[in-house]
């Protein structure tokens, strides 16, 4: 068993075959394929293709509109998605043959834990738009597979019930939206470290929400309306600046989230409503408000925060070097799918871009520097790539967010197992048997595409 954050097993690849939680068996991910042949009924979310479980989240959010628009929509015309997917077409996979790559074994170990795969569960906020379950539903999915979760500052249950959700072992880690508010933050790190959150992700893209297109026109601002803002809410340093006691999640957002019923019930006067308008209106003072943030802010954090601190949405290789120089532990390449700037150039570009200085290879080679990397996974292949071109984790983001609107827990733990093992048998089939073959290697495990 795991214990404390620290993987069972060996971490010798040809000798784990029966640990389980942090560490996986060989062939554990690959195992799906069989499970699914197996089963009469058919993938848990009626197919195993991203883009028709897209739309099947898509039809169960057929009366929620705004909430479609907010999961799914960009930064303005949509092009740094689209550019996101297209880097990755423009690399190819050179498999080799005759290997014996039967055994096969794709965990990593990152800041020093070992993890049963390079997948993490990317940090996306407001999860009560999209399943009454929420971010519940996500945390015990990971937990489940013992892969880390993020957990957004912006979420819709408290740090406390989603690290119970998780269980006492799950790695888990919490994403920072910065608040105004110093004595806030600390409350926020501490509760953090005492519900077991083992890394600080600060998210550095998003200190205004970009043009978003799709939630202006559907006047969709959860966060307004108290949806989101729970970790604020059961904040004991954010509540006493208000003159009030922390909520606990006895109280959750409603699902689905409709903004018309709240705003008619603002109308009518509503107390419970008025109330909650209000603290949403000191979050967001606090948090997300184009109040932007420097690297001398970062030192805060750093002073603030024992274990490894993420900077997320980096993708320049001159602010990587910055945060080399500034003691940061790791980076996520990271244009936050798209949904920031418009005309953006791609996470995987970025990427490529980044490893290419000599700073950045040093730091990383020397255990000093983690290189993480979103925005546009959708496959087993897609990881593969990112992985040789120099990340040593992904995070996975929408696909997941798909899973839990379509089916809750089982529908994010069917997407995660479903990537792993494309990715597993995609590892194998390339001729490879762990991460650390292909981290890196693009040059003999990649071509560009003419
Ligand atoms: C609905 C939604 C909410 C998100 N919320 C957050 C968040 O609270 N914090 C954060 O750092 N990133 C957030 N993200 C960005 C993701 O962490 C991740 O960077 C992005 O989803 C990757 O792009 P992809 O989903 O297209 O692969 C959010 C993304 C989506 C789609």
């Amino acid at each position: 068993m795991a214990q404390d954050g620290v993987p069972a097993g060996s971490t010798d690849a040809a000798d784990s075959t029966q640990e389980k939680s942090y560490g996986a068996a060989a062939g554990r991910w690959s195992g799906y394929v069989r499970e699914l042949f197996t089963n009469p009924n058919g993938p848990p979310l009626g197919s195993v293709d991203p883009d028709k479980i897209e739309q099947a989240a898509r039809g169960k959010l057929k009366d929620s509109p705004g909430a479609w628009g907010f999961l799914f929509g960009n930064a303005g015309s949509g092009s740094t998605f689209r550019a996101n997917r297209d880097a990755f077409a423009r690399w190819q996979i050179v498999p080799r043959m005759l290997r014996d790559v039967t055994q096969r074994n794709i965990e990593v170990t990152l800041f020093g834990t070992k993890y049963p795969s390079p997948l993490i569960v990317a940090p996306i906020g407001c999860q009560a738009c999209f399943h009454p379950d929420a971010e519940l539903a996500t945390a015990r999915a990971a937990g489940a597979l013992g892969v880390p979760l993020v957990l957004s500052g912006a979420a819709s249950r408290s740090l406390e019930s989603v690290a119970a959700a998780n269980g006492p072992h799950a790695p888990r880690w919490f994403q920072l939206y910065w608040p105004r508010n110093d004595a806030f933050t600390v409350s926020l790190l501490a509760r953090a470290k005492a519900s077991g959150y083992s890394a600080l992700v600060v998210t550095v893209d998003t200190m205004a929400i970009g043009w978003r297109p799709a939630d202006l026109d559907h006047t969709f601002l959860p966060f307004a309306h108290g949806v989101g803002i729970q970790v604020a809410l059961s904040d004991p340093a954010f509540m006493a600046a208000q003159g009030r006691a922390p909520h606990g999640d006895a109280e959750v957002p409603a699902f689905p989230y409709d903004p018309a019923r709240v705003r008619a019930l603002y109308e009518a006067g509503d107390a419970r409503t008025r109330e909650m308008v209000e603290l949403a209106a000191a979050w967001g003072r606090e948090s997300v408000n184009g109040t932007f943030r420097t690297w001398e802010d970062v030192r805060f954090l750093r002073r603030n925060w024992e274990g490894p601190l993420i900077v997320k949405g980096i993708l320049a290789p001159q602010d990587v070097e910055i945060a080399i120089d500034e003691g940061i532990d790791g980076v996520i390449v990271s244009n936050h799918g798209g949904r920031q700037i418009d005309g953006s150039i791609s996470s995987l570009v970025a990427l490529e871009r980044i490893m290419k200085s000599q700073k950045v290879r040093g730091a990383q080679a020397g255990g000093q520097l983690t290189v993480l990397f979103d925005s546009g996974i959708r496959t087993g292949s897609d990881i593969f790539r990112a992985l040789a071109l120099g990340a040593q984790g992904i995070l996975l983001g929408r696909p997941w967010a798909y899973g839990l609107t379509v089916a809750g827990q089982a529908g994010v733990e069917a997407v995660i197992k479903s990537i792993l093992a494309d990715f597993e048998l995609t590892l194998g089939l390339a001729g490879h048997r762990t991460v650390a073959d292909i981290q890196g290697k693009a040059d003999e495990v990649l071509v560009r595409a003419e």
